[in-house]
């Protein structure tokens, strides 16, 4: 059984939803995730695999965000694949308010993504990149133009709507990326490493905002980084991973007084 932690401020809310018994969101139970070694050679004929997802279960009520932390090649990125459909489950199960999602595929879990290079589409403007989902839901184009515009306001971009996307900094790509996944209201976002590319300074700067954004709009959100601070910066709960096994979930504090194990304080650091 994983320890939730107790939260603090705006995490009270969760808290509170949680001893109602409601507050459901995601449940990530006992998940495998393995690759298939590359062919050739010794592998061919052992079909051996790779477990980068071993056994991990792991639950985001809604309204929270959890961070998964941990090195290069420890399986985050992998569980956050596994979680938005993009990545087929060897085990386990993923369910989102009691639902499984074994089946569904991506586009229908009403999961909104947002990965290292934001991937904006370099021929609409700032705003049509906002849009994007917008238009997909035929959002009728007044309330669709306000939402843009409230959006950009949102992540510090008030009236970048005409930009062109190759005149944007990469902080400010990233935001208008943040922007966008947010803009068809996902009921989850997953973010892997949004702010890896960004120098440091500017890094601590957006993860304050990121959490600032994704609490003032509500989101529930699974954020993977391999950055201890920007953990610490963002999220209610951090998850500590090594060698595809989650080895502790606690929120910030907790985590860096009472570390479970060895290894994760060994992780954290002094
Ligand atoms: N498509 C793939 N095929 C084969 N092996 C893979 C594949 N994707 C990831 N792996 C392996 O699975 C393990 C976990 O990788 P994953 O990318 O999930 O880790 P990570 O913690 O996100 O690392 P990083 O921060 O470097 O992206 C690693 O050993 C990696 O080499």
């Amino acid at each position: 059984m994983i320890s939730r932690g107790s939260g603090t401020g705006s995490n009270d809310a969760v808290t509170a939803a949680r001893a109602d018994g409601g507050g459901a969101g995601l449940a990530v139970r006992d998940v495998v995730v393995r690759y298939a070694k590359a062919p050739g050679g010794l592998w061919r004929r052992t079909r051996a695999t790779t477990v980068a997802v071993d056994h991990v279960s792991l639950d985001v009520d809604q309204g929270e965000i959890v961070a998964l932390l941990g090195p290069s090649g420890c399986g985050k990125s992998s569980l956050l694949r596994a979680v938005a459909g993009l990545e087929p489950l060897a085990d386990g199960t993923v369910t989102w308010d009691d639902g499984d999602l074994t089946g569904v595929p991506v586009h229908r879990r009403q999961f909104g993504l947002m990965f290292q290079d934001g991937q904006l589409f370099p021929h609409r403007d700032a705003g049509r990149n906002v849009a994007y989902g917008l238009e997909a839901q035929h959002v009728p184009a007044p309330e669709r133009a306000e939402r843009v515009a409230g959006l950009l306001e949102l992540v510090g971009l008030a009236g970048y709507e005409r930009r062109r996307v190759a005149t944007l900094s990469g902080g400010e790509r990233q935001r208008v990326a943040l922007a966008r996944a947010l803009a068809p209201r996902p009921r989850l976002l997953l973010l892997d490493e949004p702010l890896s590319a960004l120098d440091r300074r500017l890094r601590e700067r957006l993860a304050a905002e990121v959490r600032r954004v994704l609490k003032e709009t509500g989101t529930t959100a699974l954020f993977v980084t391999h950055d201890h601070d920007e953990a610490f910066a963002v999220a209610d709960r951090v998850g500590v991973m090594s060698g595809g096994r989650l080895l502790q979930v606690a929120p910030p504090e907790e985590l860096r007084e009472k570390p479970a194990t060895a290894e994760v304080a060994e992780f954290l650091g002094p």
